[in-house]
């Protein structure tokens, strides 16, 4: 297997994101769930993307696991790697983007490294380096409330350069506009002066394709999927199969389940949505913490239920009650505390026969799928924008939806339930 394209996501569900988008791009990708054993047999495949669940732990350990990744992809003949990250740009000022891709950069040998989150087809543009969602400023976006990495800053050449080693500058949408070959220009200037990252402008998917072709002249890149669409355009043969389509040609049957630990305001709405669907069960995140009987309870409250149709158990609750939560147990021990209840909430569905799991929330989703020992999936249909129907490509048949916090409409677990059968 020789690939065209490595990847490397630093979550479960921003790589089911950026798998995706190769996928309709033309690609047939797999993704992986960590750095594959080498037992692990993988189909003929044009991109691999593993993902890992490196963005909100210690920067240290992302670097190391992500050089692991990169050095693997290298090894299968992946000339580009792309580093893919939130197209919300989720971090902190200790990292984990910056230090990511400065190591990768210089494992790579190269001087300086592109760096785009847009992703038009989400709402995520980029001009003159400030990130928008939708047609407010980062910063004024939900995610200025994000449980784990508030993002209080718009200007992400100022946001990159907190977290690197290296200055950072910027690629402007007047150059842009004038096509890769600028692009490429501007980069190698922006070496010459020593800065070690670009940010560059992107608002439509033009844009991006642009951006692919001219960092496929260098062996490593960062961004969200839109890059990826701008790679994945450039690599593609023209007229090839729609690497999705078998992937559903089997039915999987079994019981099904969501599981939300999400608390975008985007999740809440899906969640609401879902209640005319199917049962919901509301968690009390405090009792979660505190006690193991909260699970033992969910699972009994599910019993008969899910026998009979899918059912859905949330911890995701809103931004005050977030906060007050985080302020008596700490941010980290009260997500890993909720993610853990939810990783066993998963497992134990399955065992009753679940065999078709929506999970709403990036680190929900990788605790999860790591709980379940899952370690890769072949990349199916699109339910949403950046939310593909996922099959495992070993051992027991499932199928999987793992879903970012912001992502899909608000019928949207209604809609992932009916493509999965
Ligand atoms: N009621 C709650 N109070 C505090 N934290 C919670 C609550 N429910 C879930 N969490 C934690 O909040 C975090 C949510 O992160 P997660 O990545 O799963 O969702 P997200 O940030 O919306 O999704 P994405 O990363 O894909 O954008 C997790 O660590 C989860 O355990
Ligand atoms: O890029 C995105 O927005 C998603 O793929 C993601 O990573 C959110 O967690």
């Amino acid at each position: 297997m020789t690939l065209s394209l490595g990847c490397v996501a630093d979550d479960y569900t921003g790589a089911s994101d950026l798998a995706n988008t190769l996928t309709k791009a033309g690609l047939r990708t797999v993704q992986t769930i960590g750095i594959p054993a080498d037992d692990l047999a993988l189909p003929e495949v044009d991109a691999v993307v593993v993902a890992l669940k490196s963005r909100s732990i210690p920067a240290d350990r992302a670097v190391a696991l992500s050089r692991e990744a990169d050095a693997w992809l290298r090894g299968r003949g992946a000339a580009h790697v792309m580093f893919k990250i939130c197209s919300t740009f989720d971090s902190t000022d200790q990292g984990n983007i910056g230090p990511v891709l400065d190591a990768l950069r210089e494992d790579a040998g190269e001087a300086i490294a592109l760096v785009t989150p847009a992703f038009p087809e989400t709402g995520r543009s980029v001009y003159q380096g400030h990130l928008f969602v939708g047609a407010v400023p980062l910063d004024e976006s939900p995610l200025k409330d994000h449980p784990l990495n508030p993002m209080r800053d718009a200007n992400l050449v100022r946001v990159l350069a907190r977290q690197s080693a290296g200055p950072v500058g910027l690629i402007d949408m007047a150059t842009v506009a004038k096509g890769a070959d600028s692009v490429r220009e501007r980069l190698a200037a922006l070496a010459g002066e020593g800065k070690a990252a670009a940010i560059a402008d992107a608002i439509f998917d033009a844009d991006l394709e642009t951006l692919g072709r001219a960092a496929l002249a260098h062996k490593v890149s960062c961004g969200a999927s839109g890059l990826g669409l701008g790679l994945a355009r450039a690599l593609a043969q023209p007229g090839s199969a729609d690497p999705a389509a078998d992937v559903l040609a089997e039915p999987v049957g079994g019981l099904a389940a969501c599981l939300a630990g999400s608390c975008s305001q985007v999740t809440l709405q899906q969640i609401e949505a879902a209640e005319a669907l199917m049962p919901v069960l509301r968690l009390d995140p405090e009792r979660l913490i505190a006690e193991g009987a909260a699970i033992e309870e969910a699972l009994a409250w599910a019993g008969e239920r899910v026998e009979s149709g899918p059912v859905l158990i949330a911890s995701s609750a809103s931004p005050e009650a977030v906060r007050a939560l985080q302020a008596r147990h700490g941010v980290e021990r009260a997500g890993h505390a909720i993610e853990g209840a939810l990783a066993h909430l998963a497992a134990a569905f399955v065992a009753r026969g679940v065999r078709r799991l929506v999970v709403a929330g990036g680190e929900t989703s990788g605790a999860v799928v790591d709980h379940l020992g899952l370690r890769a999936f072949r990349v199916g249909p699109e339910i949403a924008a950046g939310v593909p129907v996922l099959r495992t490509a070993a051992g027991e048949p499932m199928l999987l939806a793992l879903k970012s916090g912001n992502f899909g409409g608000r019928d949207f677990f209604g809609r992932a339930l009916g493509m999965m059968r």
